[in-house]
């Protein structure tokens, strides 16, 4: 269930009230532990939010960072997450923080999930941050509506699942729902009208399968949305 929504006239300005948001988190929960996750989306809509968040005042040298999911490609590669998050969000203040990335030098993620898994199982958990992009098509991370893996990735207990999907042209890396529901607070992030009605037509049905986006709306989602 959507808990909160949170809109802004500019993108720029929710990613700012995101970052805030995200800050304001990580700190409460730094207060009661020695370590915190954080787990961030990729895609375009993030940068103005990770660039915001970057900047906040935080002992980042206490917070993991880790990715909802990654393309299988060099972390050189102009797709690559890892090479996303590296330029926009491990700068500034947040330089100190430490990446836990979503690939390795296997030659498929099917290969190179187990050992991505035992690292990512090293973290601390629940994380205390997750936040979701989606697709037009409903996807998050990568559990995506055409992909052969999507009923793995919403009903398997695994840290992460291989993923391949026709619409997109390389192969994923993805958390799995029940890895992203083990956290203590999820936030949405969207950009745009398109997405805002895709949003509803989620939020006005229940086949997972169709808008996987609904397998997380049946917990507390904060949404920060603008036009
Ligand atoms: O492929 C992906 O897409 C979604 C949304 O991306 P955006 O470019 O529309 O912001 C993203 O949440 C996901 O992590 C990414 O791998």
């Amino acid at each position: 269930m959507i808990m909160k929504t949170t809109e802004a006239d500019t993108r720029i300005r929710v990613a700012h009230d995101l970052a805030v948001s995200v800050a304001g988190a990580l700190r409460e929960d730094l207060e009661q532990q020695e370590r915190v996750t954080l787990v961030l989306s990729g895609g375009s809509t993030p940068k103005p939010f990770m660039q915001a968040l970057s900047r906040m005042e935080l002992p980042w040298s206490r917070v993991d960072i880790t990715l909802a999911d990654e393309r299988w490609v060099p972390t050189d590669h102009e797709d690559s997450n890892d090479r996303f998050v590296r330029t926009h969000m491990l700068i500034n203040a947040a330089a100190e923080a430490r990446f836990q990335p979503l690939v390795n030098d296997e030659a498929t993620p099917e290969a190179g999930a187990e050992e991505v898994g035992q690292r990512l199982a090293a973290l601390t958990w629940p994380a205390s941050v997750v936040v979701l992009g989606m697709g037009g098509d409903g996807h998050t991370a990568s559990l995506f509506p055409d992909s052969e893996q999507l009923a793995d990735g919403l009903e398997s207990e695994a840290m992460v699942i291989a993923a391949h999907a026709p619409s997109v042209g390389q192969p994923r890396i993805s958390l799995t729902r029940e890895r992203l529901m083990r956290s203590r607070r999820r936030y949405l992030h969207l950009n745009g009208g398109d997405k805002k009605a895709v949003l509803a037509r989620a939020m006005s049905g229940s086949d997972c399968l169709e808008l996987p986006i609904r397998a997380f709306l049946d917990a507390p989602l904060a949404l920060y949305w603008a036009p």
